[in-house]
């Protein structure tokens, strides 16, 4: 495990519910398959429950399309705060912030109605996988000109290698460091 802040230690359930596929969907890419954890309601709610414990004190959670609303939902449910679903482009009516990043295998961009976030409210971003970083750094980026502050950022795994702790501007707590 590795954090900015204290979470349980879910390292083996992590490594026995989330098995890793090589070279999808790409060559090089060493994919880890979060299907069977959801599948597992005990495992996915231990998880949940570390994740909750390791976002500080905030006012809303943000998770983006599509991984990040699974646990980013689960985390604002066991707060009592409210979640906002960061969608990617062309999904969301009226006026929008939006941000275009890249990604391990791609690029996109992501959108939250402008207003999503009051001005001053604490928040922290949920994903699933933290890779290169341009997922998470792309959805704080939105928080901040909606006038958010971000407080934390938490991730079920992290993938050193790819670098995306140093991409983030904010505390960063992973269940499980790879
Ligand atoms: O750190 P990064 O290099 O940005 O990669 C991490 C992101 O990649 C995956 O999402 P993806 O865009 O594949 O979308 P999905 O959730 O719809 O599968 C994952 O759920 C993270 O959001
Ligand atoms: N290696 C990986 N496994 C699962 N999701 C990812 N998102 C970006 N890189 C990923």
């Amino acid at each position: 495990m590795s954090a900015d802040v204290t979470v349980p230690d879910v390292t083996d359930l992590v490594d026995r519910t989330v098995p890793v596929v090589a070279d999808w969907p790409e060559p090089g890419v060493q994919f880890r398959d979060i299907s069977p954890l959801l599948a597992d309601p005990q495992a996915f709610a231990t998880v949940a429950d570390a994740m909750a414990q390791a976002t500080g004190e905030v006012d809303l959670v943000l998770g983006v399309e599509a991984r990040g609303f699974l646990f980013g939902l689960a985390v604002a449910e066991r707060l009592g705060v409210g979640f906002v679903p960061v969608r990617k482009a062309g999904k969301l009516p009226g006026s929008t912030e939006s941000v275009s990043y890249d990604l391990e295998y791609g690029s996109a961009t992501i959108e939250v109605p402008s207003g999503a976030v009051a001005p001053g409210q604490r928040v922290a971003v949920v994903d699933d996988v933290l890779a290169t970083g341009g997922t998470l750094a792309a959805t704080v980026e939105l928080a901040r000109r909606c006038g958010g502050e971000v407080v934390s950022a938490v991730v079920l795994i992290e993938i050193e290698a790819l670098g995306g702790r140093a991409v983030l501007d904010v505390p960063l707590a992973a269940l499980r460091t790879y």
